[in-house]
C-alpha cells in the first residue's frame, strides 16, 4: 500500500495558518495514546538558512568519574557495556528526572561510548514540551530541512513505518538492503551532536538499530592511512536528500546546504579522533582525483558498515531511549519487519537533535562551505 496522505489546516507555533500533509490513515491511529507523535509534513513554513551559534558541550562540566550519574547509592542502577567499544545500556535512571549534574555527566558518557540506551522510562509520557526541554539542555534543537515531524512540534523527527507508510521499507523493491550507515543531515555547517530516539509503538520482533564506533573505525586504520586523512575534507551534501523530498512531492523548507568537513574529527570533549565520512551524505573527498575519492570512500563505507566488531545492535521496547553522539558514531534503521496484516506490525518512535560545534580536525583543520 502506497503512503495514505491527506491535508489538514493547522497553525505554526507563531499562530500563523499553516498547511499539513498528513502521512498516516488516521482510522488505524484512532485509539493510539501517540498519535499527536504520527508524522505530519508543514507545506508553509520556510526557514531561512542556519546561522552560526556558539556551541558549548555539556560534556566539559561533567566530573569524568560521574559520580552523580553513576551514583554508588543508587542500588537499583545497572550499567552494561552492549559492546566492548560501542554502546552502555542503563536500567535504574529516569531521564526525565536527572539534574543538570547528571545530564553533564551524561553528554560525556555518550561521547565516550558513542550510544548509551535507557531502559524503563517514562520519556514517551512526559509531552512534547518537557522533551524539547529535555533536549534544549544539550543544545539548539535542529529543524529538519525535509522530514516528516509531528503536529505543532517542527523539532520533532517522527518516525513511522506502518501499512499505510512504508518509507524506507519500499526500498527493497530495488536495493538488496533496506540498511544505510549514516550520521545525521551530517551536510549541516554545525551537524548534530547528542541525539535522542524513543520509540512509541514496536513491531513484534525487528527493527532493531545498530551503530558503529567511528572512533574505532578509525583506530583500525593503519597508521600511514591515518596521517593521509588526517589532512583531508569531504564533502556533505544536503542537496540529493532534498531532491528525493522533492520528487516525493513533500516541501523543501529550508534550501539544502553542503559543508566540506575534516576527514576525522577530533571530539571536543574526549579529544577522541573519529572517522568523519558517511554513506548516507558524503559525497567525495577534496582535492582528490575522482576515481582516487571513489575508491578511499568505498573502502572507508565497507569499513564502517561492514565492521561487525565495531558495532552495536539495539533491539527496542516501548519504554526504551537511545542517545548517542553523532560526532563519533555512524547508526543505521534496521527495517526487517513486516508492516502488512499478518506481520511484525508497526514501528512509531521521535527523534530529538541537538546541534554541536563547526567540526574540527587534527591540527586546527576546519570545516568551510561555500
Ligand atoms: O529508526 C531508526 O532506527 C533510526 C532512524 C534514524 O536514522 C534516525 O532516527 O536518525
Ligand atoms: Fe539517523
Amino acid at each position: 500500500m502506497a503512503t495514505t496522505t491527506s491535508v489538514q489546516e493547522a497553525s505554526s507555533a507563531e499562530g500563523h495558518p499553516v498547511k499539513l500533509t498528513v502521512a498516516y490513515d488516521d482510522k488505524i491511529h484512532s485509539d493510539s495514546p501517540y498519535a499527536a507523535y504520527l508524522p505530519v509534513y508543514d507545506n508553509t513554513t520556510r526557514f531561512p538558512p542556519t546561522e552560526l551559534f556558539d556551541f558549548h558541550d555539556r560534556g566539559h562540566n561533567a566530573d569524568p568519574a560521574k559520580p552523580n550519574l553513576l551514583s554508588k547509592d543508587n542500588s537499583a542502577l545497572k550499567v552494561t557495556k552492549l559492546t566492548p567499544r560501542v554502546g552502555t545500556e542503563i536500567t535504574g535512571l529516569q531521564l526525565s528526572q536527572l539534574t543538570d549534574a547528571q545530564k553533564d555527566e551524561l553528554a560525556l558518557l555518550i561521547a565516550e561510548r558513542g550510544v548509551v540506551v535507557f531502559r524503563d522510562q517514562d520519556f514517551k509520557n512526559i509531552g512534547p514540551e518537557k522533551q524539547k526541554e529535555f533536549g534544549k539542555y544539550f543544545g539548539r534543537l535542529h529543524v529538519h530541512p525535509v522530514g516528516a515531524h509531528v503536529k505543532d512540534h517542527i523539532e520533532f523527527h517522527s518516525i513511522y513505518i506502518g501499512k499505510d507508510n512504508l518509507y524506507r521499507l519500499g526500498r527493497s523493491a530495488t536495493k538488496l538492503t533496506t540498511t544505510g550507515y549514516h550520521s545525521d543531515v551530517s551536510y549541516e555547517h554545525q551537524p548534530p551532536a547528542i541525539t535522542l530516539l524513543t520509540l512509541v509503538q514496536v513491531p513484534e520482533t525487528g527493527g532493531d538499530t545498530a551503530w558503529t564506533s567511528q572512533v574505532a573505525a578509525y583506530d583500525r586504520l593503519s597508521e600511514p592511512l591515518k596521517k593521509f586523512l588526517e589532512g583531508l575534507k569531504a564533502e556533505h551534501s544536503g542537496f540529493e536528500q532534498a531532491e528525493k523530498a522533492r520528487s516525493d512531492g513533500h516541501f523543501v523548507r529550508r534550501e539544502p546546504v553542503r559543508s566540506y568537513h575534516p576527514v576525522v574529527r577530533v571530539h571536543p570533549v574526549t579529544k577522541q579522533k573519529a572517522l568523519f565520512v558517511n554513506p548516507g551524505f558524503t559525497r567525495g573527498i577534496v582535492g582528490l582525483k575522482d576515481e582516487e575519492s571513489e575508491a578511499i570512500l568505498k573502502l572507508l563505507f565497507k569499513h564502517i558498515s561492514q565492521s561487525a566488531d565495531i558495532q552495536a545492535r539495539v533491539k527496542w521496547d516501548d519504554r526504551t531511549v537511545a542517545l548517542w553522539d553523532n560526532r563519533v558514531t555512524a547508526h543505521t534503521a534496521i527495517s526487517d519487519y513486516d508492516v502488512s496484516d499478518g506481520g511484525e506490525g508497526l514501528r512509531q518512535g521521535f527523534r530529538i537533535t541537538t546541534l554541536g560545534e563547526v567540526p574540527e580536525g587534527v591540527n586546527g583543520l576546519r570545516s568551510t562551505w561555500e
